[in-house]
Order: C-alpha cells, then sequence, then structure tokens
C-alpha cells in the first residue's frame, strides 16, 4: 500500500505523497491531458545551441534571433567550471535524499521567497506537481543549517560558488542581447554587475505512471533571464514559437539552456520572447535542475528600451519585486496586465507574446476548487 500520509496538504511533499515508494499517481496528483498539455513532444527542430567562444558580434546576432524565436537557447563555452557545476548537482542529490521531515525543517514559509517545498505557482493548478524544490535566495546558510545542523558548510560553499559563477555568465549573457536590441549596459536603470540572483534546485523523483503526471507546470519565468543546468535526463520542454508544439531540450554536456524570462521581455519591450516551459517526468530516472534566475538590482525598475526603430513603449515599467507580487496572482495574464493602453494591443491574442491561450493559461486546467 503506498506510504501516503493523511494528505496534510500544507506539506511541501506535495499533499504528503513520499514520491519514492508509491506505484500508481495519486488522484492528488494525476494531470488529465486536456489540449495543450499532450505529453507528445517532437525534436526536429531542436533549440539553438550557440557557442559563446565565437566572435562577439557574431554570437550577438545568434542571441538576437534565438531569443526573438524561441526565447531560449543553450550555450557551450560558456566558462562556467564542469567542476562546478558536478559539485553542484552532488549538493543537489544530498539534499534531495534527505528524509523528508529532514527537509521540512527549511520549509520555505508562505510569503518567503527561500527555502524548501513545492513551486510557487502550484497554487493556480488544481492537481500538484511530480517535484520537489529548494529555493535559494542571497546566503543558503540560515537554510542549510536547518537541514544539516553540524555539517552545511560544504552546500554554502558550493552554492555560493555556483551562484557567482552564474552572475558572470548572466552578465555576459545581458551585453550580448543588449547590443542585439542595439542599447548598451548604460541604458539599464541598474548596474549589470549588481543584478540580483535568486537559485532553484528542482528535484524530480521517477514516476511510476509519467504520463499521468506533471513535473513542472507550464510557466514562464519572472527573471530578466534563467540559467539552467540540467542533471543528465531530459525532462525540459519548450513551447515552440507556434504555440503548437512541446520541444524536448536534450541535456548536452557542457551546455547550460538559457531561458528568456518576463523581465527581459518587458525590457526588450516585446523583441525576446519569455519562453514558455514545463518539465515531464519519467519512469526510470530521478531528475535534478539548478535553476538561476537573474533579477536587476533591488529596486531597480525595468523600462522597455525604445529609440529610433522601436519608439512606443508596449509595457509600463515595473521592479522585479513588483512583477513576482503581480506573477504571484496573475500568473500568466501577469504581462498582459502590464500593457500600456497606447500600445494598440487590445487583446491578449495580440500582444507580442506568441503565447495561445490554450496553452498557457492554468483555467485550461482550471477546475471549481
Ligand atoms: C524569484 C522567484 C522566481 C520563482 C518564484 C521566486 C522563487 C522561485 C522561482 C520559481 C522556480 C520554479 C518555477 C517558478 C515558476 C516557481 O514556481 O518558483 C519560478 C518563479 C518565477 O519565475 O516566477
Ligand atoms: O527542471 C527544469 O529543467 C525546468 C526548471 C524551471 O523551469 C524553473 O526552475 O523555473
Ligand atoms: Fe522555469
Amino acid at each position: 500500500m503506498p506510504s501516503i500520509s493523511s494528505g496534510d496538504l500544507s506539506s511541501p511533499l506535495d499533499g504528503g505523497v513520499d514520491f519514492g515508494s508509491v506505484k500508481t499517481v495519486p488522484e492528488s496528483h494525476a494531470w488529465q491531458e486536456p489540449e495543450g498539455f499532450s505529453l507528445e513532444s517532437s525534436d526536429l527542430d531542436g533549440i539553438p545551441v550557440i557557442d559563446l567562444s565565437t566572435p562577439w558580434w557574431g554570437v550577438a546576432r545568434e542571441i538576437g534571433r534565438a531569443c526573438a524565436s524561441w526565447g531560449a537557447f543553450q550555450v557551450v563555452n560558456h566558462g562556467v567550471p564542469d567542476n562546478v557545476l558536478k559539485r553542484v548537482e552532488e549538493q543537489g542529490w544530498r539534499l534531495f535524499s534527505l528524509p523528508p521531515d529532514q527537509k521540512l525543517k527549511a520549509e520555505r514559509g508562505p510569503d518567503e521567497i527561500a527555502g524548501f517545498g513545492a513551486p510557487r505557482i502550484t497554487h493556480f493548478f488544481p492537481k500538484r506537481m511530480w517535484t520537489e524544490g529548494f529555493t535559494v535566495f542571497g546566503s543558503p546558510l540560515e537554510q542549510a543549517r536547518r537541514l544539516w545542523p553540524h555539517d552545511h558548510m560544504q552546500f554554502c560553499e558550493v552554492i555560493e560558488e555556483y551562484q557567482s559563477e552564474m552572475k558572470s555568465l548572466t552578465v555576459k549573457l545581458l551585453e550580448l542581447i543588449l547590443e542585439w536590441v542595439g542599447a548598451g549596459k548604460e541604458d539599464l536603470n541598474w548596474e549589470v554587475g549588481d543584478s540580483s540572483g535568486v537559485t532553484q534546485l528542482n528535484s524530480y523523483p521517477s514516476c511510476p505512471e509519467p504520463s499521468r503526471a506533471m513535473g513542472l507546470a507550464p510557466h514562464t519565468d519572472s527573471s530578466l533571464l534563467t540559467v539552467i543546468h540540467q542533471s543528465n535526463t531530459s525532462g525540459l520542454q519548450l513551447l515552440d514559437a507556434s504555440g503548437q508544439k512541446w520541444v524536448t531540450v536534450p541535456p548536452v554536456h557542457g551546455a547550460l539552456v538559457v531561458n528568456i524570462g518576463d523581465l527581459l521581455h518587458i525590457l526588450s519591450n516585446g523583441r525576446c520572447r519569455s519562453s514558455m516551459h514545463r518539465a515531464v517526468v519519467n519512469r526510470v530516472h530521478h531528475r535534478l535542475s539548478f535553476a538561476y534566475f537573474c533579477f536587476p538590482s533591488p529596486g531597480a525598475t525595468v523600462e522597455p528600451l525604445i529609440g529610433p526603430d522601436e519608439p512606443t513603449a508596449l509595457y509600463r515599467s515595473v521592479t522585479w519585486t513588483e512583477y513576482l507580487r503581480i506573477k504571484g496572482t496573475l500568473f500568466n495574464n501577469a504581462l498582459f496586465s502590464l500593457l500600456l493602453p497606447d500600445s494598440g494591443f487590445s487583446t491578449r491574442l495580440q500582444q507580442p507574446f506568441s503565447l495561445l491561450p490554450s496553452q498557457s493559461r492554468p483555467s485550461v486546467m482550471q477546475e471549481s476548487h
């Protein structure tokens, strides 16, 4: 009999399901397959893989094209040492293999960013996701001390080294994207070097019935951009530019995935697409992913970059904490709510956010609570 505990919904293990021991997907985690959630995916037209060691001007154009179409790409020769990625993965396995009650000691509070628990977007969906996560915001020390009272220094050192490597990569990527939109870092309301970062460790245990579960439901990231290191199991899927097909992002050794987030969609005045993506699970492998979210410096407003060839701002400016609050209530309608009236886009369908409602709104999944 699967060890489903009393169904304490407050438990970050998603209603007390101990992923490791269930033989079937409980009703609480069973996702139907309405339109847009279908699990089939195609690997035909893969996501662009960009070599960051090629000359500056060439790579800016390639990245720009990927941002305008997919809203995502993979990068190789990114400069993040393999050893750092290996050690952060080791710490990830160490964390998620802790006993449930130990992980709960670092549980993320309702209004907190940092800590252990279910994804923040869980409450937008009628069913729970086949995942648990650990979010680091600033120093990991406070939460790490709760997980390992006497042995948390190694985790902290590895995470801090990972964050510093990711920060320098995201600064480089931002500068390239600014070059592509014809702007420079002096056009930003913050010093790129002062950008904030949030690190999300995601765990997707193997699942007895993968077609009836969802690892991480379709969403766009709220960040400027997100860099993802995936362990050697595929699961991340992006919605293609037509909004009709989910395309798997294959883990490429030495490559990191870059997703454009909502704030860069606003900063680029809609020229960069914020990629709709999800994570599916599989029967055999437990998958981990490590996502680094790049945000502006605290308090800095993200304002659409306009100029001679981009005269009209489509979105009002917003700080990342304001945007998180708006996303936390409006979810996939957050960007739409920031459209300026004279942007000329009166309906959600028209906005330069190539996202078909059927693919995006949890209302497709929304049952009456
Ligand atoms: C700074 C952020 C960005 C968050 C919320 C908060 C901390 C954790 C991030 C994620 C990580 C998992 C997917 C997501 C959709 C989620 O549920 O939590 C992300 C969300 C966002 O990109 O909006
Ligand atoms: O697990 C993945 O590859 C996706 C993770 C993700 O989308 C996120 O953390 O925002
Ligand atoms: Fe994401």
